[in-house]
């Protein structure tokens, strides 16, 4: 699309004030692009930025940010590492279900929806998969329950006069990440990253950013009625898949902590969380405890799980444009405050 064509076009942004979310309003904006937030909070200041206040689940909410607008990217979901699920299934499936209708009677035409890779995932190797994987059966958590859910629901609310596309990331990471960053160095300051979970050669994703920001704007500039986008998923990855251990030791080395050495079987430390989450259940009504190893994140950290991108390359013209090893360092700098500070 050219430059031209973005000037008076509104995207509006629903989860915009988010760790992704704020990444695409940022990118939307020096495209050219008129750019609507929708958040629960304002998150951050930009006098170019129409920032609308809101819970996605109330219609009468979401109307007001819909006006005259473009395109909606939906990129809002409770965090992925609580465990509310009626939260998630509020959000994520009632939610998306009101964003649709609200898009609907505002004249929307076109939804660009962040689903997720792990929507086919259930604990198993997942190598080099496509978009033609069924739905996971038995879903690890809530949040991957509802993202498939989601997903579904977008994908079939495709039609001849209203478009939509979801795109699926896998394990996000870059400046201002809330989730992936913040929780490996806690997780090593506690003094549970000595050891690696199996054997350390399970290969997984790592997605930087703004490669995903730059694969959500592709898809909304393809998303024309006839495009054969129309209705479908795409991974979008760095499309350089890395051992996971390598991985979180770049970034913990960078931010001067010690790289696990050492390992552990994957069965003995996966029977500990199952166990960590039973009492975590049966606690629940005394105190709410969100365990980080968690079965859902002890098989990511000791599974493959990495997924073909090659439907959104021939489709979108898709390709990273930050590779990984810049990717990491450009996400160690911007964490000065993450540093270890005591060696
Ligand atoms: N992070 C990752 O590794 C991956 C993420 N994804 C998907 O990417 C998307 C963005 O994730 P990420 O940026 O990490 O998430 P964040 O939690 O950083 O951002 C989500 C935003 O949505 C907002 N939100 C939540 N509930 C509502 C509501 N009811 N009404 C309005 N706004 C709401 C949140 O507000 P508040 O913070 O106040 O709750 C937050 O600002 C999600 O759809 C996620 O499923 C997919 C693959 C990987
Ligand atoms: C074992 C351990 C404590 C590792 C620290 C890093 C983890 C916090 C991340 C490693 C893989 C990440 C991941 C997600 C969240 C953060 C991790 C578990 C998601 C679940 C976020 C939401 C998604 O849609 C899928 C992601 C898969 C990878």
């Amino acid at each position: 699309m050219e430059a031209t064509d973005r000037q008076g076009k509104i995207c509006l942004v629903v989860g915009g004030g988010g760790f992704l979310g704020r990444h695409i309003v940022e990118k939307l904006l020096d495209r050219g692009y008129e750019v609507h937030v929708f958040d629960l909070r304002e998150t951050f200041k930009d006098d170019r930025v129409t920032y609308f206040l809101g819970d996605l689940c109330k219609k009468e909410d979401l109307l007001p940010a819909m006006k005259d607008v473009f395109v909606v990217f939906h990129c809002a979901t409770p965090s992925p590492l609580s465990n509310n699920k009626e939260l998630f299934h509020k959000v994520n499936c009632h939610g998306t279900k009101t964003i649709i209708e609200a898009c609907k009677e505002a004249g929307v035409k076109r939804l660009v929806l962040t689903s997720s890779a792990s929507v086919v995932y259930e604990g198993k190797d997942v190598e080099n998969g496509t978009e033609d994987l069924p739905y996971a059966c038995k879903p690890m958590d809530y949040y991957t329950e509802t993202k498939i859910l989601q997903e579904k629901i977008v994908l079939e609310a495709n039609s001849d006069d209203f478009f939509t596309v979801a795109i699926r990331p896998h394990g996000i990471f870059g400046p201002r990440d809330p989730h992936m960053v913040p929780t490996t160095v806690r997780t090593a300051k506690a003094g549970k990253m000595k050891f690696k979970i199996g054997d350390g050669k399970n290969i997984v994703d790592f997605t930087f950013v703004e490669n995903v920001v730059h694969g959500h704007i592709l898809a909304a500039e393809h998303l024309e009625p006839g495009s054969k986008i129309c209705g479908k998923a795409y991974h979008i990855t760095n499309d350089e898949p890395i051992f996971f251990w390598d991985f979180l030791s770049k970034i913990l080395t960078g931010l001067g902590y010690n790289a696990p050495k050492k390992n552990l079987p994957f069965w003995l430390v996966y029977i500990i969380a199952v166990i960590l989450q039973v009492i975590c259940f049966l606690l629940k009504p005394i105190k709410q405890i969100h365990p980080t190893f968690t079965p859902m994140t002890v098989s990511l950290a000791g599974t493959h799980h990495y997924y073909s991108c090659q439907r959104a390359i021939a489709d979108m013209g898709y390709k990273p444009l930050v590779n990984l090893d810049d990717a990491i360092q450009k996400t160690v700098d911007s964490f000065p405050e993450l540093r270890n500070t005591s060696k």
